[in-house]
């Protein structure tokens, strides 16, 4: 009969495995890690000023959670390669994340930890005109505005619609979920690379006389609509998402049908299709939007 193994020495080998496994993980982002000068050549970032790919990034977390399995928490692994990709990005070319806390300083810092990290400089602002003016500023920076209507904010895209301003480039989280650790929906704002856009959700802003409870209610089934009060026209100024599907066209007719008139459009940006998944890390569900 074999002696069983004394437990120590079990112990020992796990930790031998797990040693191993640490220094290989190590080895190979500090291996990423080389590949840096050779992106900045290739995607010309010191011309550009920014190293941010935001549909690259969609397509990577995406992937990331369809081939998820095991003990490891979803929450754990997304939140260290949000971390990778955004340090690299900021490796690439420096930039600072400048946050709109509107909505509640604990959650908008959580949503900035959990995406980029501490290595990437945080900048606070009460508010998102702020926000958006630091980076209309800069050459890369980013702006972090809560993705709701909230009174303090006012109609914030509008200072997007010049054709130089910066734009709406994602949406936070990437891959949403019930509970998820750092949820706040967020729209994150930048001087967009042309060879950067994801735009399979189209942001626009829209300007109608005649808002209302039934307006925003024949819109509802079509896009995604955060909207503010513009007393001059009576109406609103409104931030439209339209999912890949849906024309401008179809919002703006049922809109008018309901009673409103659309003063004028502007296209503000755009952004890679949420994903949703079950909190249990079942396969990623595209929502459109
Ligand atoms: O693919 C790129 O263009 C990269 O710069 C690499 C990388 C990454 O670290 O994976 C970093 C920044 C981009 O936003 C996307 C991905």
């Amino acid at each position: 009969m074999t002696k069983p193994t004394p437990p120590f020495s079990a112990l020992a080998q796990l930790r031998a495995d797990i040693d191993r496994i640490d220094a290989e993980m190590h080895r190979l982002l500090m291996e990423r890690g080389e590949i840096i000068d050779r992106l900045v050549a290739v995607k010309q970032t010191s011309e550009s000023g920014s190293a941010f790919r935001p549909a690259r990034e969609a397509d990577m977390m995406r992937r990331l959670v369809a081939r998820h399995h095991g003990r490891l928490p979803l929450d754990t692994v997304e939140s260290i390669w949000r971390v990778i990709i955004a340090t690299f990005t900021w490796v690439q070319a420096p930039y600072t994340v400048h946050a709109d806390l509107s909505a509640g300083e604990a959650v908008m810092r959580d949503v900035v930890r959990f995406h980029f990290g501490f290595t990437v400089p945080f900048v606070t602002h009460v508010g998102a005109a702020g926000a958006l003016a630091a980076v209309a500023a800069s050459k890369g920076d980013l702006a972090l505005v809560p993705a709701a209507s909230l009174s303090g904010n006012g109609a914030w895209w509008t200072a997007l619609e010049a054709a130089g301003a910066p734009k709406i480039i994602a949406r936070l989280p990437f891959v949403e979920r019930a509970d998820h650790p750092a949820g706040l929906p967020t729209f994150v704002v930048a001087r967009p690379a042309l060879d950067a856009v994801a735009n399979e959700v189209t942001t626009v802003s829209v300007r109608v006389a005649g808002w209302g409870p039934q307006v925003a209610s024949a819109i509802a089934p079509l896009a995604d609509t955060i909207a503010a009060p513009d007393r001059a026209l009576d109406g609103a100024m409104l931030l439209v998402s339209l999912p890949p599907e849906r024309a401008l066209d179809d919002v703006l007719v049922a809109m008018r049908q309901a009673g409103a008139s659309v003063r004028n459009t502007a296209l503000v940006g755009g952004h890679a299709s949420r994903y949703t998944v079950a909190r249990d890390g079942a396969q990623p569900v595209p929502v459109g939007r």
